[in-house]
């Protein structure tokens, strides 16, 4: 189902695990920050709507979404090594098409080395990059017309969370 016949922002509370004793940690680029605080926003509310204590948010800046990658992996040992307190990580960022195909070579980078740290990570990391051929399309997906990717991110970190406790060994 595209985006264009989805609410990113649309949730069941009911259905949510709450977020209460979960620790998470949100890495933002500040490439289009007006696009990342927008998505920023969503998460962090969903998370505080569903039980989340905002004591228990870390949020870290990085300059762009290639560093992403960098960022959530430092955050996921840097934050409680000792007992991996962490319970999710949430990447936020916005690369949007420009004249020359780096847009392609970024969007390829983060999407491969976030998938890379939930391959051999211990801590799910949630891709909230939009990757859009346009700003409209960016702002459409960050408290737009189509909801808040940041929402939607916010709520998949809740229940990666409570996968990754309820199947701990
Ligand atoms: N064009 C966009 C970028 N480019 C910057 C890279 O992400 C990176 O910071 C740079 O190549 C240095 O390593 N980043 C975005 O997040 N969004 C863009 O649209
Ligand atoms: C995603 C990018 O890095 C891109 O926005 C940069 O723009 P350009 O391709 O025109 O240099």
């Amino acid at each position: 189902m595209a985006t264009a016949n989805h609410n990113l922002s649309a949730y069941d509370k009911a259905t949510i695990p709450n977020a209460k004793d979960f620790r998470f940690g949100i890495v933002v680029s500040e490439w289009n920050d007006e696009i990342t605080e927008g998505l920023w926003q969503g998460a962090f509310d969903a998370l505080i709507d569903c039980g989340a204590v905002k004591e228990n948010i870390v949020r870290w800046n990085v300059p762009g979404a290639f560093e992403l990658t960098y960022g959530a992996a430092r955050m996921s040992k840097s934050i409680y090594p000792e007992s991996g307190m962490l319970d999710a990580i949430i990447v936020i960022g916005c690369v949007i098409q420009g004249e020359t195909k780096h847009f392609d070579f970024v969007c390829e980078g983060v999407t491969q080395g976030i998938k890379d740290l939930n391959v051999q990570g211990d801590i799910p990391v949630i891709f909230c990059v939009l990757t859009d051929n346009n700003k409209q399309q960016s702002l459409d997906r960050s408290g737009g017309i189509h909801g808040n990717k940041g929402t939607e991110a916010g709520i998949a970190a809740i229940k990666m969370a409570a996968l990754r406790k309820d199947s701990a060994l």
